[in-house]
């Protein structure tokens, strides 16, 4: 448990700064709920701030988050250095931790976009646990992965893993930690019938991978019911 005093917790979520994570992951979340990415509680967002790993409380409405609402977590120790009452961190968490573990993320987004669904369906049909498109200009707004410099080029072929869902959110840590050891570059992974995990190395390249990858799931959704293949 948290070794702060009341007023040093307190402190942790008070700025006027609106880019500080206490104050950026609602302002974050009402964004996406616009784009029905966190709709009915599902989905969220955490930044890393330093040595501080910033959370939403679980089951809440993600639009209406406020900075005391946030969980602070150490990422050196694991322990809370603040914790709103009766709350409980975002079911989520593990999955964040993974990418920041991991991937060295600075953000890390979740949504339910029902494009990422729908695309994980049509994979299902096809029997395929990667979604793959090209020849897009939007691949570009896709970074190449921690090997690599920059993002993707007209010429490249997004992939993206998909696994599988489970009954319980945090028990997607092991397959989705698998996927990004099995895909050094990627810097997202599909759930089947559920979503998608988002992360950058900051806020702004978390959020425009996120915009990018959506903008092709509804694009690769229009393009099959056109009959039009993603790739040749
Ligand atoms: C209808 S939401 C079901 C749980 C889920 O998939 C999710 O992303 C919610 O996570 P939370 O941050 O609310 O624990
Ligand atoms: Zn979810």
């Amino acid at each position: 448990m948290s070794t702060l005093s009341n007023p040093e917790a307190e402190a942790l979520v008070t700025s006027t700064d609106p880019h500080h994570p206490a104050n950026h992951i609602g302002e974050l979340c009402r964004n996406f709920y616009s784009h029905g990415w966190v709709t009915g509680t599902g989905g969220g967002a955490s930044i890393r701030h330093g040595d501080h790993i910033y959370l939403a409380p679980s089951g809440v409405q993600k639009e209406l988050l406020r900075p005391t609402d946030m969980f602070v977590m150490d990422y050196k120790t694991k322990e809370y250095l603040r914790k709103p009452p009766v709350l409980k961190p975002s079911a989520c968490t593990p999955l964040f931790m993974a990418a920041y573990t991991e991937r060295n993320a600075g953000c890390c987004i979740h949504t339910h976009s029902q494009w990422a669904v729908l695309v994980t369906l049509l994979c299902e049909q096809a029997g395929s646990d990667v979604f793959e498109i090209e020849r897009l200009e939007q691949i570009k707004g896709i970074p190449a992965g921690p090997t690599k410099q920059g993002n993707l080029g007209y010429f490249d072929k997004l992939r993206i893993p998909i696994i599988e869902n489970t009954a319980h959110e945090e028990d997607l840590k092991d397959s989705l930690e698998q996927a990004i050891k099995t895909w050094p570059d990627t810097g997202s992974v599909l759930v089947r019938r559920h979503g998608i995990y988002v992360w950058g190395k900051d806020v702004a390249q978390a959020k425009t991978q996120c915009e990018s990858l959506d903008y092709i799931f509804q694009l690769a959704v229009e393009m099959h019911k056109l009959g039009l293949k993603w790739t040749q």
